[in-house]
């Protein structure tokens, strides 16, 4: 079944064309990572799928949700964003409480804490959280509504070599779990070792589709790398 479809996305800034023409589809349970260079469009376009930006042109479904209908999709769909923030004032437990209240049937805020190593941390201020502990924060708080599908936008860019780690097992947990996952990622290794397919965006289309193994032998590359 059919997770996402995208048909001829367009997006502009102004006179910056950022995304012109893309489209692809994303199947339930898969892990479809999007990958280029810095201003391929990438970010722009998880934004249109998680209904935070309008696209000028084309046509999105998220579980069969046109993403303009916000709250719809959000009872459906968690978000980590690379630029997501909280007020500094807030402590971590009350975050994740607060985002659970949202929810009629949220996943349990203590285990959460539990599974994201946030137990030590939950009385501390957002504003008083190193870079990765924020990024944990803000990726427990996608996972707090128990989404169907997730979007991850630059999931493990602030974490040191360990801990990213750690947070591929926690990822691979949540494929486990039947979880769609959209994964935007600099990292080709991350790509390789999480994602099923992946889309390479460059200039604002899609220049390939396919599992990490096909893109290389298409490439006649032997890493990610090569087929950017
Ligand atoms: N709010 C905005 N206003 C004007 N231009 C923008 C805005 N957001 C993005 N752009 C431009 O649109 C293009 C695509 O940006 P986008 O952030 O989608 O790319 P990206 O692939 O996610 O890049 P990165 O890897 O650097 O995060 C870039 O040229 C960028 O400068």
């Amino acid at each position: 079944m059919t997770a996402i479809t995208v048909r001829d996305l367009r997006k502009a800034y102004g006179g910056v064309v950022a995304v012109d023409g893309v489209s692809f589809e994303v199947a339930r349970g898969e892990t479809f990572g999007v990958i280029g260079r810095n201003g391929a469009g990438k970010t722009t376009t998880v934004e249109c799928l998680a209904g935070l930006r309008k696209q000028d042109a084309g046509s999105i479904r998220v579980l069969g949700i046109d993403p303009a209908r916000r709250r719809e999709l959000a009872r459906k769909v968690g978000v980590q964003l690379q630029d997501s923030a909280l007020p500094d004032r807030i402590k971590v437990g009350e975050a994740l409480r607060l985002f659970a209240s949202f929810y009629s049937r949220p996943a349990d805020p203590k285990k959460i804490m539990g599974t994201w190593g946030l137990e030590k941390l939950k009385n501390r201020a957002f504003s008083d959280l190193s870079g990765g502990q924020r990024q944990r924060l803000l990726l427990a708080l996608a996972l707090v509504g128990d989404p169907e599908l997730v979007v991850l936008d630059e999931l493990t860019t602030a974490l040191d070599p360990v801990a990213r780690r750690e947070t591929w097992d926690l990822v691979r947990g949540l494929k486990a779990a039947g979880t769609t996952i959209v994964l935007v990622s600099h990292f080709m290794d991350e790509a390789e070792e999480l994602c099923d397919r992946v889309a390479v965006f460059r200039d604002g289309r899609i220049a390939a589709v396919g599992s990490p193994a096909e893109l290389m032998a298409e490439a006649g590359t032997a890493s990610l790398e090569g087929v950017l």
